[in-house]
């Protein structure tokens, strides 16, 4: 049946209204009730391992000029931060029953109204693992200036050059006068490393020094160690709080909303693509080649893409592609070239690495971490696009400007939001080990600071998920084929 616009809009509406009532069922009120069951993760108390641990006192908070905790400054046990903050209501899509899919919760960050430590017997450790992401420096400061002015502690020591640094290298005294303009510089003061995790050297280093509360910045592989060493520390029944600082310039991490530093990078990106897009224009049937990092996540690449709209063509490393045959990646170019001339291609490091011919000790190559080494996409991307335009079409002009920044999107200084972040980071981070927790990341979730247990963020991968939105309206602005082989 072929309905007439404005019978087709009534039906619409009808329906829309039948939908309506199905959700608030005949009620009237301007809203409507349910009880969901929540499920709080719970978090590690250094009191539930250590013997008769009782608080040290209240927090400073309480007399410090400038702070006036009045009700609700402090934060309760019974503050909590849902995980999933969408929801289908329709009955259709039941919501999720007590016996299962529980409504997860975790712990609100923020200061509590006792404290575990005393400030005076206090001795802090930080350190920093894995690559280099915009930011590493004002979580350093930041937690060096508010265990300072926020707590009182003195005692306040950088590990240098990563997990090693631990059993390797003399800790370093900071102090706020040391670390004042630190946020102004990128990389990591404290220097960072891959690899040379050695769990008892690590921990025996940790008491040994006196080490009561450890703050640990780093990516997927530093939380990874960090349960092990959390776990360790347990096991001695060792009065040390353990918190981790997520860092990555990949926001591979998951749960929280983003990694620090991201946002920075995915800006220099930028940069790149805006160059590429210069030179690709510039020539005749030009292509510009811009290879960003993400390592199995194509998250910088989907953002700088999304955000640039001079792209026609993503790769990322959660979808695959190929080049030719119909619907590949050559078809889609020589159409495109065609059509505008130019073209600009964004792939991330991670994308392709079944596709580039690789031998045997090439497949089995890990940095000192164990983290595969990848070959260089943008390079055979390259190599490939050369190699197909001389192929079939020897007499036309033809150039490829590959752009490769690499660790210049991650060596700078955050911006004024990513550091921002990074200070609310560190100071949750703080407050949550001052509250005696352990074994915690602090990080957003739905835009609330919120303390998640270290095991759950070691194990928690964000990747890109091809199946939302997002990544059709990246499909939807480049237009870009979706790679499926046909037949
Ligand atoms: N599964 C693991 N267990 C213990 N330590 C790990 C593990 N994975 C990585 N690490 C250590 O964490 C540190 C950083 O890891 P890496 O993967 O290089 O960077 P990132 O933390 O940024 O992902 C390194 O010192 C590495 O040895
Ligand atoms: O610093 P390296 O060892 O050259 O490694 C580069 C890798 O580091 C990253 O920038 C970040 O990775 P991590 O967060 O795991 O350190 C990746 O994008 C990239 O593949
Ligand atoms: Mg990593």
């Amino acid at each position: 049946m072929v309905l007439s616009q404005p019978e087709a809009s009534i039906l619409t509406a009808v329906s829309y209204r039948q939908q309506l009532e199905q959700v608030y069922g005949s009620a009237s009120d301007d809203a409507f009730s349910f009880s969901p069951t929540i499920t709080l993760q719970k978090l590690p108390h250094l009191s539930e391992y250590t013997n008769h641990l009782q608080p040290a006192g209240p927090n400073p908070l309480d007399r410090n000029p400038f702070f006036h905790p009045t009700d609700g400054f402090y934060i309760t046990p019974s503050d909590v931060i849902l995980r999933q903050v969408v929801y289908d209501l329709s009955p259709s899509r039941t919501l999720p029953s007590p016996s299962h899919g529980r409504y997860l919760a975790y712990h609100r960050a923020g200061p509590r109204n006792q404290i575990f430590f005393d400030p005076c017997t206090t001795r802090a450790a930080i350190v920093t693992c894995g690559g280099l992401c915009p930011g590493m420096n004002t979580v350093i400061r930041e937690l060096v200036v508010g265990l300072w002015d926020l707590y009182g502690v003195r005692q306040i020591y950088g590990i240098k050059a990563g997990y090693r640094g631990f059993y390797s290298t003399h800790p370093i005294e900071l102090n706020p006068k040391l670390v004042r303009n630190w946020h102004k510089r990128g990389g990591t003061v404290l220097e960072t490393s891959r690899g040379g995790f050695d769990l008892t050297r690590i921990v025996d280093a940790i008491e040994h020094r006196g080490f009561n509360q450890v703050y640990i910045i780093g990516g997927d592989g530093t939380m990874r160690g960090a349960v092990k060493i959390f776990e360790e520390i347990r096991r001695r029944k060792l009065r040390v709080g353990v918190a981790g600082i997520p860092k990555t310039v990949d926001n591979d991490v998951g749960i929280i909303d983003r990694s620090f530093g991201f946002q920075t990078a995915v800006e220099m990106a930028q940069q790149a693509i805006n160059a590429a897009h210069v030179e690709a224009e510039s020539a005749v049937n030009g292509i510009g080649l811009v290879k960003l990092m993400g390592r199995s996540t194509g998250h910088i690449a989907l953002h700088a893409t999304l955000s640039s709209r001079d792209v026609d063509c993503c790769l990322i490393p959660e979808t695959e592609f190929y080049l030719e045959a119909k619907g590949g990646l050559f078809e889609f170019l020589e159409q495109r070239l065609k059509e505008r001339g130019h073209a600009v291609l964004v792939v991330a490091e991670g994308a392709g690495q079944d596709l580039i011919p690789r031998s045997d000790a090439q497949k089995e190559e890990r940095d000192e971490s164990g983290n595969l080494v990848f070959l260089d996409v943008g390079a055979w991307l390259n190599s490939e696009l050369k190699k197909w335009w001389a192929r079939d079409h020897p007499d036309e002009l033809f150039t490829v400007k590959y752009i490769d920044p690499t660790y210049m999107i991650r060596a700078v200084p955050a911006n004024a939001t990513d550091n921002l972040y990074c200070t609310l980071l560190a100071h949750s981070a703080i407050h949550g080990v001052m509250g005696g927790y352990t074994g915690f990341v602090s990080g957003p979730i739905n835009g609330n600071y919120a303390y998640i247990p270290l095991t759950d963020v070691a194990q928690a991968k964000n990747e890109v998920n091809t199946k939302d939105h997002k990544w059709a309206w990246v499909r939807s602005v480049t237009n870009q084929p979706d790679f499926v082989k046909p037949g």
